[in-house]
């Protein structure tokens, strides 16, 4: 049996940073992100339904979907982000699934599912253990503004559209702070995958 863990956080706590350091341990880790912005290229059914539900005024002159000006609209409206959430996360968890089993199918020991948005949309029924990712606000609102050039109420906007990292923490089977250096958060990494025999 495969043992499959959740990995989440909030915007910007660093879900990707640690990732990084599962897939070189050789743990393949599948990402509802990309995944998510794959189900939406043109030609794909979400595409069409998103065109739809928000209009050709969300389409960028190559017809792909500006995901800016996409992005503007959702994270200031949550009816408008229920719109999308409802059009996009069912493609994306049927894909994840089909992902994962591929890996399971393999012999991959331990599979990572890494799912922003893995208590809120209470996917936890789909993995064995969660990991939360950690930082303190304002080390979130900080590392986020600088990573996307956002200004504070954009980068705000994005964050009060998540649940409040520390209910996550409340929840999850282990938590990693990532307030530190990238080697501390490497090495609490490790405990939690010895602890797990996930190695
Ligand atoms: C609104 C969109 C177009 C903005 O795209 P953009 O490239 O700017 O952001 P990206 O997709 O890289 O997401 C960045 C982060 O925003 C957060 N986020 C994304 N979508 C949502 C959402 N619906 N609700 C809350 N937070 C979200 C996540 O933490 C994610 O890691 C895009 O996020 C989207 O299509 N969202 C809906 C699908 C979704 O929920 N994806 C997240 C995981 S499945
Ligand atoms: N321990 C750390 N020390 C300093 N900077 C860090 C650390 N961890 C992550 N960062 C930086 O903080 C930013 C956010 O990290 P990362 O992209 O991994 O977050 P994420 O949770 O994957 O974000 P998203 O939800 O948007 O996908 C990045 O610019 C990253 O380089």
């Amino acid at each position: 049996m495969a043992l499959t863990i959740g990995l989440t956080g909030g915007i910007a706590s660093g879900k990707s940073t640690v990732t990084k350091m599962i897939r070189e341990l050789g743990i393949p880790v599948i990402d509802a992100d990309q995944i998510a912005r794959d189900v939406v290229k043109m030609g794909e059914e979400a595409y069409n339904q998103i065109i739809q539900a928000f209009g050709q005024e969300i389409l960028q002159e190559d017809g792909e979907i500006d995901r800016a000006k996409l992005g503007a609209i959702v994270f200031h409206n949550e009816q408008e982000r229920k719109k999308l959430n409802a059009i996009v996360h069912p493609a994306v968890r049927r894909r994840m699934l089909a992902e994962k089993e591929a890996y399971v199918q393999k012999g991959a020991k331990t599979v990572v599912l890494d799912i922003p948005l893995l208590f809120e949309s209470e996917l936890t029924h789909l993995v064995d253990k969660t990991i939360v990712v950690y930082v303190d606000d304002d080390v979130q609102l900080e590392r986020l503004m600088k990573r996307n050039g956002f200004s504070k109420e954009e980068a705000l906007a994005r964050i009060q559209a998540q649940m409040p990292l520390r209910e996550k923490v409340k929840k999850a089977d282990a938590v990693i702070d990532n307030n530190g250096t990238i080697e501390e958060t490497k090495q609490q990494l490790w405990q939690i995958f010895k602890r797990w025999n996930a190695l």
